[in-house]
């Protein structure tokens, strides 16, 4: 009897354990990129992960979708291993990822854009509620809905490329550098929708080497340099601490 309650009371917090990673490596051609990074993304929050070109941010996304799986350590998702599981069983548990460049697709209105990302589900009623839900976000794109996404400015294409990932309704949200290649003025207002998606819930993994501006938005951050983790903390301490510093400029 009281086995039973203790296993309902682990299975609770599981469900809401989020993403836990613990000590994964990962290499491509025997070389090791990876080398035991350990982190948390807890739910409802934006954690951002930091670190200058090269340090592996790129691979740590690829791991955690099963791109190219970690051989050691452990990937759980709100409990469940996912460390080797294909890429679109990763998607069906709810992680989405929005990658480098934002892409959207130019030639279609902002409107099938946005349905585009909800390719999976079936119910018309469904994605119509989750069109109701990312309009609520961005009322923007709502009144831009017939517009050609193609002709959208840089920060409209980035509210378009992040409302195509909400389309899935993903419990995770992974960003990946969203600020590469955009003109400052356009940066701030990228890092502006971030937050208003936050604000909505959205529990957020925001890979970015822009450092002030995604430490004035997340909960909690991880420095990583030559595949590890070298600093961690909530974003208050990170902005304090040297190593970040050292981290982007050695
Ligand atoms: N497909 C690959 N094959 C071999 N080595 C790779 C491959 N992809 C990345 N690497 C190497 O792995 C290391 C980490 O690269 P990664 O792209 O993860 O870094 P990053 O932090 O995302 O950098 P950036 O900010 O420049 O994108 C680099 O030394 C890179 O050259």
């Amino acid at each position: 009897m009281s086995a039973k309650i203790i296993d309902f009371a682990s299975a609770a917090t599981a469900a809401s354990d989020g993403l836990v990673i613990e000590g994964i490596h990962t290499t491509y051609d025997r070389v090791d990129v990876l080398t035991g990074v350990s982190l948390r993304v807890l739910p409802g929050q934006i954690t951002c992960i930091l670190g200058a070109n090269g340090a592996g941010k790129s691979t740590l996304i690829r791991s955690i979708l099963g791109l190219t799986p970690a051989y050691r350590g452990r990937i759980r998702f709100n409990g469940e291993d996912i460390t080797r599981l294909p890429t679109h069983r990763i998607v069906s548990r709810g992680i989405a990822c929005i990658p480098e460049g934002r892409k959207v697709f130019a030639k279609l209105s902002v409107e099938e854009n946005l349905r585009a990302g909800a390719y999976l589900e079936p119910s018309a009623r469904e994605i119509a509620h989750r069109l109701e839900h990312v309009y609520a976000v961005f009322p923007r794109l709502a009144e831009r809905a017939g517009q050609l996404a193609g002709t959208m400015s840089g920060g409209e294409q980035a509210m378009v490329s992040i409302g195509r990932g909400m389309m899935a309704a993903p419990q995770l949200l992974i960003i990946d550098e969203p600020s590469l290649g955009l003109s400052p003025l356009y940066v701030k207002e990228n890092f502006a929708v971030i937050e208003r998606l936050h604000s909505f819930g959205s529990t957020v993994l925001l890979v970015e080497q822009n450092v002030h501006q995604t430490l004035a938005i997340a909960h909690r951050g991880y420095v990583l340099a030559q595949g590890h983790v070298v600093a961690e903390g909530s974003a208050r301490e990170l902005a304090d601490n040297p190593r970040v510093k050292e981290a982007y400029f050695g």
